[in-house]
Parts: C-alpha cells; sequence; structure tokens
C-alpha cells in the first residue's frame, strides 16, 4: 500500500506570533503603564501574579506575552523563545549573551549593583592586599569578573536571595546584591563600600529575530521608543 502524500508543495509554517517576554515580580508592575503607552493590551490577567496562566494573548493576534523570572527574560530571548522582552541591566551583565542586542533603555527598575559588608568591619582591611574574598551572591559571573578585574580570586557562594544574612552568619565577609533605598542592608547591620554598575531595565530583542523578522521587531521597538517620549523619558 502507497501512502498518500500531497500533490502540492505545502506552504511554509508561519512565523506564529512575536513573543514579548516579561519578568514577574517588581518590574512588571512598572510595565503595565509603558505597554499600555506603546499599544499594547495584554490579557489583563497578566499583571495579576495570582493567575497560573503564563503566557497571554494581546488584542494584536501577532503578539503574546509571556511572564517568567527576571533572569529567565534574558535566557528566552537569547534562546529565540521569545523574540523580544524587557529584563534589568544586572541581569544582562550578569549572562552576557551574545545572542542578546539591548536598544533601548526604559528607565525603570532603578538600583545599583553594589558590594556591601559588615558596618563593624567596612574600612578595617585595603581590599589592595587581599589575594582571595568570600562572597555571597546570585550573579556569580559579575562578581568572579569583578573581583579578577582585580587581580583577587572570588570565593563564590551562590544564592537567590537573602544574602544580607550571609555575613552575619559568617557565610562570606562581603555580599553582592542590588541596593536601592539602602534599607535592606541597614536593616541587617551592613553597609555599601561600592557601586559596581548603576542599573535599569532594557527593551531587548534576539538578534536572529531582528535579522529574520526586521519589520516586525523595529516596529516594536520604535513603539516602546514613542512610549518613552510620550512619557517624557530622553530615549539613548
Ligand atoms: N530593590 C530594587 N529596586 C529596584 N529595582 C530592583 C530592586 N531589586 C531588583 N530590581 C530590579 O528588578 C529586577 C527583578 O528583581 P526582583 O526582585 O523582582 O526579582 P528577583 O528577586 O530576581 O525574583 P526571583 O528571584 O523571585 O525570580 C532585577 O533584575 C533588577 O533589575
Ligand atoms: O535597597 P533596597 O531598597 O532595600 O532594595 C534591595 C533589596 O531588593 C532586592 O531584593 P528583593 O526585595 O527583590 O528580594 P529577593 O531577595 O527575594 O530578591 C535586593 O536583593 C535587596 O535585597
Amino acid at each position: 500500500m502507497t501512502a498518500e502524500f500531497p500533490s502540492v508543495a505545502l506552504e511554509p509554517e508561519a512565523a506564529g506570533p512575536i513573543i514579548l517576554a516579561l519578568p514577574k515580580g517588581r518590574i512588571l508592575e512598572e510595565c503595565v503603564p509603558l505597554l499600555e503607552r506603546a499599544g499594547i493590551h495584554p490579557r489583563p490577567d497578566y499583571a495579576d501574579e495570582s493567575s497560573r496562566s503564563l503566557r497571554f494573548p494581546t488584542d494584536d493576534p501577532n503578539l503574546d506575552v509571556v511572564r517568567v523570572r527576571s533572569f529567565d527574560v534574558a535566557t528566552f530571548v537569547a534562546l529565540g523563545a521569545a523574540q523580544i522582552g524587557i529584563c534589568g541591566a544586572d541581569v544582562l551583565m550578569e549572562f552576557d549573551y551574545p545572542e542578546i542586542y539591548a536598544p533601548l533603555d526604559l528607565g525603570i527598575g532603578a538600583c545599583r549593583v553594589s558590594i556591601a559588608e559588615p558596618k563593624a568591619t567596612a574600612g578595617t582591611d585595603d581590599p589592595r592586599t587581599w589575594s582571595r574574598v568570600r562572597v555571597a551572591t546570585k550573579y556569580p559571573n559579575i562578581a568572579r569578573r569583578h573581583y579578577a578585574a582585580r587581580g583577587i580570586n572570588a570565593d563564590v557562594v551562590h544564592l537567590n536571595g537573602a544574602m544580607e544574612l550571609a555575613p552575619g552568619l559568617g557565610l562570606t565577609r562581603l555580599i553582592l546584591d542590588l541596593v536601592a533605598t539602602g534599607s535592606t542592608l541597614r536593616a541587617n547591620g551592613l553597609v555599601e563600600t561600592e557601586v559596581i554598575a548603576h542599573v535599569t531595565s532594557r527593551l531587548i530583542v534576539n538578534r536572529t529575530a531582528l535579522k529574520t523578522r526586521p519589520e516586525e521587531i523595529g516596529t516594536w521597538i520604535a513603539r516602546f521608543r514613542a512610549a518613552l517620549a510620550a512619557a517624557g523619558t530622553d530615549a539613548p
């Protein structure tokens, strides 16, 4: 018995909607007005973190939104599962994905990547004399690069949160973490001793998608740029 094949060539599969990856958590709240100004209207529960859905259609059939952890936004976009996304410059620094292009500073999620240590030991020792240091962080690559540039070997204890506890419990001498108001450091007896980078969130795009779907991706970049201008924020 012979199988039946269609006599005409099949159309190549349609590319599907553009996927915009948004970070859940604090940045999401700041994304809501920005998306509104960019004319993006996802199904309303996209901003409701109690909703168990993770993918949301928008009123544009060519755009869907997914909601993922902030570190994972960069991974989804770098690997092409999402074509565009919003993520903190801290995450981009940590992964340093060559596949990601970050054309716009969105001016949201302002904080800094800093080193902190207990108030009691801050300034008691000259870091230029160190050959090794133990540091707790959820940014192991940033920590290793930062200290390697100073000839110091960083022994990284990789934590996913609450690193402010590490020095007091004898886990590490220092922490490398995000600081915004400084209240978490103060509440835990730590002081900021070095600012490594000032951080805001960026619009990011997958470089391959930008080449293969330039009109669609270009349009979304332009719409975010216009949304920033409408908000009175200077786009670079
Ligand atoms: N205190 C802060 N103030 C302003 N922006 C912050 C602050 N903390 C983090 N950010 C920014 O928000 C992004 C997401 O931080 P958030 O705390 O929501 O996620 P998270 O703690 O990494 O979440 P999770 O680990 O649960 O996935 C960070 O990558 C950073 O760019
Ligand atoms: O300087 P502040 O204004 O106090 O902000 C800094 C805190 O914010 C972030 O934690 P987050 O609240 O996201 O909790 P997490 O530890 O779960 O990431 C960061 O890791 C600090 O702990």
